[in-house]
């Protein structure tokens, strides 16, 4: 039996608190204050505990944060007004759009409108492009968060096997393009994918984001793989759970991220670590 450690995004998140509070002060001594807006549209529970988190992290760390909300009957247009402010807003370095968005409006239309020199999600095709020509600018929070917190364990990826599964434009794509560019060789697997499990099985470093609770066991986990689970679903009593089954494969890896307190603390951390690094591109002209 291996020897099984805990990737706790918390406490990761917690410690990488320390260095950008310490990076925000230093801006400020430049009379540089990082901004951050979010946009909410409607009231989806889940997207408003988000950014409510959000919140509370930029203002912890000293960043200035605007949330713009709109009703869910807000006009496609009316969002794009807010955008192309946004995108003229010199005290906003950064912003984001918290998705989904409601079924009128029309999210790659959206996205296309934010600058991308201020989109901090990595989601506008500029940003996508430039992070597979190896040249990022911004970077998807997830895929960044997943990769912070592995270098945080020293789990170096290089000349390493790595299967995603999942191709998702959020997690899947963005976190195969990070991982390429560390040396790993990475293969994307999805629902169309023939002999999954036996695929999987071969990975060193295995990245579950398919949406399906417990979809993964130990018939998919190589022993002693590390194993990120990205996922967030409830299983048959209601219970927040990943996309990995914890319990089944938890005697075969080495290192497995939990949900919750995994992946998910790290996507914030990754979005306010984006905003700082932009305010520093800003206080260096
Ligand atoms: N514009 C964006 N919209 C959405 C994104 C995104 O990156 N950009 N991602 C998700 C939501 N999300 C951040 O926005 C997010 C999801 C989950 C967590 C998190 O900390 N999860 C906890 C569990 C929380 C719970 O108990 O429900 C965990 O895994 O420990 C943070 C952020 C969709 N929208």
């Amino acid at each position: 039996m291996n020897e099984m450690e805990i990737l706790d995004g918390k406490k990761v998140a917690s410690a990488l608190d320390e260095k950008m509070t310490d990076r925000v002060a230093n801006l400020k001594k430049q009379n540089i204050t990082p901004g951050l807006a979010v946009i909410l549209v409607g009231d989806n529970k889940a997207s408003s505990i988000y950014v409510r988190n959000k919140k509370r992290r930029a203002e912890k760390l000293g960043i200035n944060f605007q949330l713009i909300h709109f009703d869910a009957s807000v006009t496609e247009n009316e969002l794009l007004e807010k955008i192309d402010q946004l995108n003229h807003d010199d005290s906003i370095d950064g912003f984001i759009v918290q998705l989904p968005l409601p079924d009128h409006i029309d999210e790659d239309k959206v996205i296309d409108a934010i600058d991308s020199k201020k989109d901090v999600d990595g989601f506008a095709p500029n940003n996508v492009g430039s992070l597979w020509i190896g040249e990022p600018h911004t970077l998807p929070a997830t895929a960044s968060g997943i990769l912070m917190m592995l270098d945080f364990y020293n789990v170096d990826l290089d000349g390493k096997n790595v299967v995603i599964i999942g191709r998702s434009n959020i997690v899947g794509k963005p976190v195969a393009a990070m991982m390429l560019a560390k040396n790993a060789t990475v293969t994307i697997t999805h629902s169309h994918t023939k002999n999954l499990s036996e695929i999987a099985k071969r990975a060193d470093v295995l990245v579950v984001a398919i949406g399906q609770a417990k979809f993964v066991n130990k018939d998919f986990v190589k022993d002693g793989a590390v194993v990120v689970d990205v996922g967030m679903d409830h299983d048959e009593n209601g219970k927040l759970c990943g996309d990995v089954d914890f319990d089944n494969v938890k005697d075969t890896v080495s290192m497995i991220s939990p949900v919750p307190g995994g992946v998910g603390p790290m996507t914030i951390t990754a979005l306010v670590d984006q905003v700082i690094t932009l305010a520093e591109g800003r206080a260096n002209g």
